[in-house]
């Protein structure tokens, strides 16, 4: 990038200016002369020849973290595991670039210390951070629950990660968006509690999903939500009654006390909430917009509202060289 001072009424290359300081200058620095018109215009010239190249190269694409599961490989290993359309989402929905986030957590162990910088490493280079969802459960003990039934999957890897991952997100002011177990997380992480089995629970419907061998089954629409009046989500969707999926035996109990309710299915039970001190965007779904994204009108408005924050992000933590040299 070229970039050039006017030092001392002339246009030096940035390189000389800032390191040939002129003999009784107190170092180089912008004049306030009226440089002449050739000066002028070479500089214009150089500016504005860079900003056309700038205006050619693709959009910056923001880095959004992706929570992944650790899962047993069926053969005594373990694997990192991400679902594709979370991938999908966040390349084609938000026009990011996906970094899996691995269920790290444990190997911090309760080095609280440790874990803040490994994930302040991680939030630095981040632009956003989009929680997934999983069959596997948050462990009861996060939220004082009764122990799970048996045969109910967890992941204490995951837990492990995640937790102190919102918090911290939320904290810096990384724009989050949380998705089904994603959103059970952040209220979790947050103080809030879990209902275990909602169908179980009095006056709940079933929110889990049909047991389809076809995804658009599984993930097609299965309920309607309201939406609280003039909360985050209504003001991004201007409705205030959508259909949505449910693939849930969790959900949330007790709203954890920053949480802000922005709407609850028909039986009462929470779908959305947001976190409104948080300084960036904070929204978590227990419903799916991943599924077919773009093709979803609701879906696609809160991936672009989620996209917005990502790129103001890192538009902010990408200062360009130009405006560095000029700071
Ligand atoms: N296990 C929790 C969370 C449910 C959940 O995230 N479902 C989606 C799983 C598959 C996917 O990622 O789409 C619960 O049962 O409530």
């Amino acid at each position: 990038m070229a970039c050039y001072f006017l030092c001392c009424g002339r246009a030096v290359p940035r390189r000389a200016a800032l390191h040939k300081p002129r003999a009784g200058a107190a170092g180089c620095h912008l004049q306030t002369h009226p440089p002449n018109k050739r000066i002028a215009s070479t500089f214009l010239h150089a500016l504005a020849k860079e900003m056309d190249r700038s205006s050619l190269r693709p959009p910056l694409r923001p880095l959004v973290g992706v929570t992944a599961c650790l899962k047993e490989n069926g053969r005594g290993g373990w694997h990192h595991t991400v679902g594709d359309k979370y991938v999908r989402a966040a390349i084609q929905a938000v026009a990011a670039l996906p970094v899996l986030i691995p269920a790290v957590g444990p190997e911090f162990g309760e080095d609280a210390a440790a874990m803040t910088e490994a994930l302040d490493r991680l939030l630095d280079s981040l632009d956003g951070v989009l929680l997934t969802g999983s069959p596997s459960n948050v462990e009861p003990y996060h939220y004082g629950g009764e122990q799970s039934r048996q045969g109910t999957a967890h992941d204490p890897a995951r837990d492990a990660t995640t937790l102190p991952l919102i918090r911290h997100a939320l904290d810096r002011g990384v724009p989050l968006f949380a998705i089904c177990r994603g959103l059970q997380e952040v209220n979790v992480a947050l103080g809030g509690t879990l209902h275990q089995l909602v169908h179980e629970v009095e006056g709940r419907r079933d929110h889990r999903s049909p047991k389809s061998s076809d995804i658009d089954v599984n993930y097609g629409p299965a309920h309607d939500i309201e939406i609280v009046e003039g909360g985050l989500l209504h003001r991004l969707l201007g409705e205030r009654r959508v259909q949505v999926n449910s693939l849930h035996a969790q959900g949330v109990d007790r709203l954890a006390p920053r949480a802000r309710l922005e709407a609850v299915a028909e039986d009462g039970q929470v779908e959305a909430f947001s976190v409104p001190d948080a300084p960036g965007f904070a929204l978590a779904l227990q419903w799916h917009p991943e599924h077919r994204a773009l093709e979803n009108p609701v879906s696609k408005k809160l991936f672009d509202a989620f996209a917005a924050a990502c790129r103001s992000r890192a538009a902010s933590r990408l200062v360009p060289p130009m405006r560095a040299a000029a700071e």
